[in-house]
């Protein structure tokens, strides 16, 4: 469904995407990487809201640069700061959306507006300023006027940043039940948002990919590389210094931390079962990182 090839893009002497060759198909993609990775800039290029300076994409068999406009008609979009007019209802925002979204007939209109606010579960809330919103009533909100006109391709950038935990579930089941009949791309830095239901990840780092394939082939690259180790309060600052630790939890005087490394760190340490935020970390790492 999105072919990339090559694609490479600068701002002045930054070079802020290099190279990148991705294919995706239909289901959930997931896109993990740093601050300043990427990922904003990839997800925009592929809005069609960067210019394309290098390289070739092709979204539901239209290439990027010559038929925009056909790739914008079937794409949806949530960017990552999502405002609105907090003076205005849900309601009349998505009237106010799916008109931009030229679908003119008020029937229609009226209709879809209705089907999408069921989908994300704010019916209830239709009527209500968005000034009144909790953060995640705004974010499905901008799901809603997202899947206007019933896009195949769905692109959300950091949707769960800054949602309790509860709010951050039904999200993340709502981009599942969306993703079943489109390609939804999902960026975010909250690994389990892509361990729950993404098919395929890839890891953008300083503008390349990093990594490209299944969460468990994510998992994998940690096996044999994640450490328990056990040692004295006392020496934890020390350990912090010279050893990859990733977690720590502290039982009476000891503290018992995670380590990631190549070796065991010690000849007690114990394997530990790998997972995706250990196999993120070794794809990002760099001798400041952890
Ligand atoms: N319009 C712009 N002009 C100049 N530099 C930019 C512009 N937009 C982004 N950048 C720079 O490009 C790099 C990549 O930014 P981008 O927002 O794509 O990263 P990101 O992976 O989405 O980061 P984050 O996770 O923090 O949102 C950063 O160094 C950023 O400062």
């Amino acid at each position: 469904m999105v072919v990339i090839e090559e694609l490479s893009k600068q701002y002045g002497s930054l070079r802020v995407l290099r190279n990148i060759n991705l294919t995706m198909e239909t289901g959930l993609f997931g896109l993990l990487g740093p601050n300043g990775a990427g990922k904003t800039t990839l997800l925009r290029t592929l809005c069609t809201l960067e210019p394309i300076e290098r390289g070739r994409v092709s979204i539901c068999g239209f290439d990027l640069k010559q038929e925009g406009h056909a790739i914008r008609k079937r794409l949806g979009y949530l960017p990552q700061h999502f405002q609105v007019p907090g003076s205005l209802t849900g309601e009349e925002i998505l009237h106010y959306m799916a008109t931009l979204k030229g679908i003119k007939n008020k029937q229609d209109r009226n209709k879809q507006v209705a089907r999408v606010l069921e989908e994300v579960n704010l019916t209830a809330k239709a009527r209500q300023k968005v000034r009144k919103y909790s953060g995640g009533m705004l974010r499905r909100l901008g799901i809603a006027q997202a899947i206007l006109g019933n896009p195949s391709l769905l692109i959300v950038d950091e949707p769960t940043a800054g949602l309790d935990p509860t709010e951050r579930i039904r999200f993340r089941t709502l981009i599942d039940r969306l993703s079943k009949d489109r390609l939804i791309i999902l960026s975010t830095h909250i690994i389990s948002d892509i361990e729950a239901g993404c098919e395929q990840v890839a890891v953008l780092h300083r503008g390349s990919v990093a990594f490209n394939g299944s969460v468990a082939d994510l998992r994998n690259i940690a096996t044999n590389r994640v450490w328990e180790v056990t040692v004295p309060f006392t020496e934890y600052e020390k350990h912090l210094r010279t050893w990859k630790v990733t977690a720590s939890r502290q039982e009476k005087n000891m503290a018992v931390l995670r380590v990631i490394g190549d070796k065991p760190p010690v000849s007690n340490a114990k394997p530990l079962e790998p997972g995706m935020e250990d196999g993120y970390l070794i794809t990002v790492k760099s001798d400041t990182d952890y």
